[in-house]
């Protein structure tokens, strides 16, 4: 409870000193954009409303592309959605506040709705990034199609013009724009440095891991993407109200990709750069394209691919770069718990048969695996020991035969379902998150315990204090706020290792858990399994090609060979097994 409180205040004073820096800068603007009408003429205001509306895009581009890493083109679908949506209904229906206010609503309500569903198109079990880009390429143009083809009634080619507006004057609406992008701005800036903002860069870092820590990336997705479609809407009702105009056009994958290009220039990733690359660009684009229509867009193209090959952040990546900020959390140590034991099997697998093609990598695998056992899976290479965990965690692995973890059958549910059943899976290669500190990536591993915040980040993580010892034995807890991509490949296996544990699974998957590890380093995380699952009741299946670490630390040893499990049996039985030995001599002489 002290602890908690101390957290709280801790991090409270955190939020307040970034707070009073965004406080500062959003007063700065704020008072710009109040003042600006008064120094400024109408044209440069109506270019400047345009383009912080513009800014506005670029920052939902940027909390999709630059920090979840879904690289889209449809941002302006949803923006043309909300502005047609209006125009439509103020030139079809009328003016009038209660117009207005039916505009307001179906600009945001409609593209929210049409986000989700390409969220859930773009999204499904194992769609792949490209995939995804394709489907954000198609919506704009299928939009942009039927915009043509709605005739008299969307304005076809020539857009919709002259319909009834809310009366604010060109001072107001820039005022209004400029505010609405000052709040956006800030709560993007406060979101992204939040615990889950962190959540969205995970799934940017490295999705699979993200899934394998019981995140639901696909979720997440689709949520961000149908809130970001209403704010694109919502962008859209402002620009058909300021512009008094609406074209095809800004629906339009062209005009999507113009986004994708304010946001790369500004600096991916960085919130404020998209938001003055798009006003820079198009304020600029405004002046200059008049004198030189074709010119500023070479201009404009040239300057993208020198900034994509010379400073690939962006302009952003022109200013000192920050160091991982703070302090790192303090870590506190969580009570043991016992998971519960009982006779009954955890995991049982019965008839397991996994073939890619023709081949057949395992056949007939029968294995339970109870409460408080550690069981190693040894042989050969190529015998299918990483296909067996695979097959363990995820359901939507094609097999035949029958899994159930705590009696309930796996197939069909992808691993962060399986996740929510105990599972845990160290891969064979460490899986961490690169662009993380070694915190971050600790702090992720609890997700599915403490729901992370959107306003703030906790200055403690909560570990179990197995994963305290892995850290304390490899030095990584005087790392904490280290960036992971700066560890050594043995660092990045406990880190992994660490994180995995700090998941409190009933049944811990390890891939060669300690390869890359001292022997020393081995030994204390042997004996931390060994307490884990002797004392603490946890199962574990670990991997293993060194055959003295194993025997010290298993109950029961589980032989693979050529997909089939040969040999189940206690470390004396398989080790002394002539068929086991016949099996590694036989590989010798391969
Ligand atoms: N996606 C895949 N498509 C086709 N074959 C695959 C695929 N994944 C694994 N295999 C094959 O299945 C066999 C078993 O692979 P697996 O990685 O499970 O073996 P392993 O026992 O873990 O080996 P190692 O000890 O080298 O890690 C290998 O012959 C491998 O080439």
């Amino acid at each position: 409870m002290a602890d908690r409180a101390h957290s709280l205040a801790v991090s409270d004073r955190m939020f307040t000193r970034h707070g009073t820096g965004l406080f500062l800068l959003g007063a700065l603007a704020l008072a710009l954009v109040l003042l600006g009408p008064l120094f400024l003429d109408r044209f440069t205001q109506n270019v400047l409303t345009r383009s912080m509306i513009y800014a506005m895009m670029a920052i939902t581009v940027d909390l999709l592309w630059g920090y979840t890493g879904i690289l889209t083109f449809g941002q302006s679908a949803f923006f043309g959605a909300g502005a047609y949506a209006t125009a439509l209904i103020l030139t079809h229906i009328g003016g009038g506040m209660q117009n207005f206010a039916l505009a307001l609503a179906l600009s945001v309500i409609l593209p929210m709705v049409l986000a989700a569903l390409v969220g859930w198109l773009s999204f499904y079990h194992k769609s792949t990034p490209l995939y995804a880009s394709v489907i954000s390429l198609v919506v704009p143009i299928v939009l942009t199609q039927a915009i043509f083809a709605g005739g008299s009634f969307t304005g076809s080619s020539s857009g919709l013009v002259g319909y009834p507006v809310m009366k604010l004057g060109a001072a107001n609406y820039f005022r209004l724009a400029g505010v609405a992008l000052i709040l956006f701005a800030a709560l993007s800036w406060i979101i992204v440095r939040s615990d889950a903002g962190r959540v969205l860069v995970a799934i940017r870092d490295n999705p699979l891991r993200a899934a394998y820590l019981g995140i639901r990336t696909q979720k997440v997705q689709i949520l961000l993407m149908t809130v970001l479609g209403g704010i694109a809407g919502l962008c859209g009702f402002l620009y058909a109200n300021a512009g008094r105009i609406v074209a095809p056009e800004i629906a339009g994958f062209g005009f999507g990709t113009q986004m994708i290009v304010w946001t790369a220039l500004g600096g991916r990733a960085s919130i404020f750069g998209p938001a003055l690359g798009a006003i820079g660009i198009d304020y600029l684009g405004a002046q200059l394209s008049g004198s030189m229509p074709y010119v500023w867009q070479l201009i404009i193209g040239v300057l993208f691919v020198a900034m994509i090959l010379f400073v690939p952040r962006g302009l952003v990546g022109l200013l000192p770069r920050r160091k991982h900020s703070g302090a790192a959390p303090a870590l506190v140590a969580l009570p043991d718990q016992r998971q519960e034991s009982g006779r009954d099997a955890l995991l049982t697998v019965s008839g397991l048969r996994k073939a890619y093609g023709n081949f057949v990598v395992l056949d007939g695998i029968d294995l339970k695996v109870r409460p408080g056992e550690l069981i190693s899976v040894v042989g050969p290479n190529g015998a299918g020991k990483t296909t067996l965990l695979r097959c363990l965690s995820d359901g939507t692995e094609t097999i035949e035969g029958n899994i159930t973890v705590v009696d309930k059958d796996i197939a069909g549910r992808p691993p962060e379902d399986i996740v929510a059943l105990g599972i845990g899976r160290k891969f064979q290669v460490a899986s961490v998150f690169e662009s993380m500190t070694v915190a971050e990536c600790l702090r992720l591993a609890r997700t599915t315990h403490e729901r992370p915040s959107l306003w703030h980040r906790a200055s403690t993580i909560e570990l179990p204090s197995a994963a305290l010892e892995i850290l304390a034995l490899t030095g990584l807890n005087k790392k904490l706020g280290e960036p992971v991509s700066g560890l050594s490949h043995g660092m990045r296996q406990s880190l992994e290792l660490a994180m995995v544990v700090a998941m409190q699974p009933r049944l811990i998957l390890l891939d060669e858990p300690t390869a890359g590890l001292t022997k020393a380093e081995r030994t204390l995380i042997g004996e931390v399994l060994k307490r884990l699952t002797q004392n603490l009741g946890y199962a574990a299946i670990l991997i293993e090609h060194d055959i003295d670490f194993v025997k010290e630390i298993s109950q029961r040893l589980v032989v693979l060979h050529q997909g089939r499990l040969v040999m189940d049996g206690s470390v004396e039985e398989v080790v002394n097994s002539e068929l086991v030995r016949s099996i590694y001599s036989g590989m010798a002489h391969d």
